[in-house]
């Protein structure tokens, strides 16, 4: 029922994903920027805030810049115009709303693409060569993140005037200070899910399917009524999709796997997972703007969180030993 799902995700570790390729990408871009006249930044419209990348906005910002914001297919009704709303006064750059599967939707979209992983930029100019020049695909897409590792030689969008655009690797962060914004990349397939604890996946996306009284997961796994509980959710899916173990109980991380997977191919319907008030636009760009953290300084961090939550644990037993 509406009235008890979580109002709040708790969760107190951080996830990280950053494979040689982006490191290596952040540099080649940079240097290469310097020449294109126009960088067209590829976001994913499901991740209005989530997608933009600090380290690629300190530089972007100052350039001449188109913001497309892709999958819009995957939105819900009325998010471009929600979005545009939320970042008028927040950014100066033109802001476009691309769909890549449907090329005519590309159009006004021309020059050179950059952006997080699985975003969509390779899916993106396959559809302006083939609405501009009406080509077939020059750049592998794929369905996991990390397809692109380096940057291409470019291709050809327009005649004439002739337009060429590069495609480049997505880049994460080395360092995702906010977990639930790593949890958010996950669930759109941005993020490497191999190293997370992939029951914290899909117990975000149940907050997040709950809250946005998206329910229809509990029909698809016969579930008699929408439930917040994860265990409860897990132990269904396993059933519906025959995941159960030998001798009673289930696989959990099958289970968890499967119901991000049904998510992700868009069986519980679409949902954009960026709050997108003032307040939450207000906080998330000032984020953007403390520095991204060293390698150094992210082990100092880890050990701050850890020597913490240490702390935490010896004061709720000495409490306990208090207590009783
Ligand atoms: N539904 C939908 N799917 C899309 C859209 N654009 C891209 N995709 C799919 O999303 C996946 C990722 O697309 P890519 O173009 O490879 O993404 P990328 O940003 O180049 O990815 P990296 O190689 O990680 O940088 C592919 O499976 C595409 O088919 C879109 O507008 N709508």
């Amino acid at each position: 029922m509406a009235s008890t799902f979580r109002t709040a995700f708790q969760i107190e570790r951080t996830f990280n994903w950053f494979p040689g390729h982006m490191a290596r990408g952040l540099r080649d871009m940079t240097a290469k920027l310097q020449t294109v006249d126009l960088i067209i930044e590829t976001r994913d419209a499901r991740l209005p805030l989530s997608s933009i990348n600090p380290q690629f906005e300190e530089f972007a910002q100052e350039r001449n810049r188109l913001i497309v914001y892709n999958k819009t297919d995957l939105t819900t009704p009325g998010t471009p115009a929600r979005i545009r709303q939320a970042l008028a006064g927040v950014t100066n750059s033109p802001v476009v709303f691309t769909n890549a599967k449907t090329p005519r939707t590309v159009r006004s979209v021309v020059s050179y693409a950059a952006g997080m992983p699985n975003v969509g930029k390779s899916a993106l100019i396959n559809a302006l060569r083939s609405a501009g020049v009406g080509r077939g695909n020059a750049v592998t897409t794929g369905r996991r993140p990390g397809v692109t590792q380096r940057i291409h030689t470019s291709v050809k969008i327009h005649a004439d005037p002739p337009v060429y655009v590069l495609d480049t690797p997505g880049l994460m962060l080395p360092y995702v200070s906010d977990p639930l914004r790593a949890l958010k990349v996950a669930l759109t397939d941005g993020m490497n899910t191999e190293a997370m604890e992939i029951e914290i996946v899909a117990d975000y996306l149940l907050y997040q399917l709950n809250r946005q009284h998206n329910t229809d997961y509990a029909k698809l796994i016969n579930l008699e009524q929408p439930s917040d509980d994860i265990s409860e959710v897990l132990a269904q899916v396993a059933k519906r999709f025959g995941i159960l173990q030998k001798g009673g109980g289930y696989h959990h991380e099958e289970a968890a796997r499967r119901f991000v997977r049904e998510f992700q191919l868009g069986k519980f319907g679409h949902l954009v997972l960026d709050d997108l008030d003032p307040a939450s636009v207000e906080t998330f760009m000032a984020d953007l703007k403390e520095p991204v953290l060293s390698k150094s300084m992210q082990l100092k961090e880890a050990k701050r969180e850890r020597a913490q939550k240490m702390r935490e644990k010896n004061a709720a037993r000495k409490l306990k030993l208090r207590s009783g």
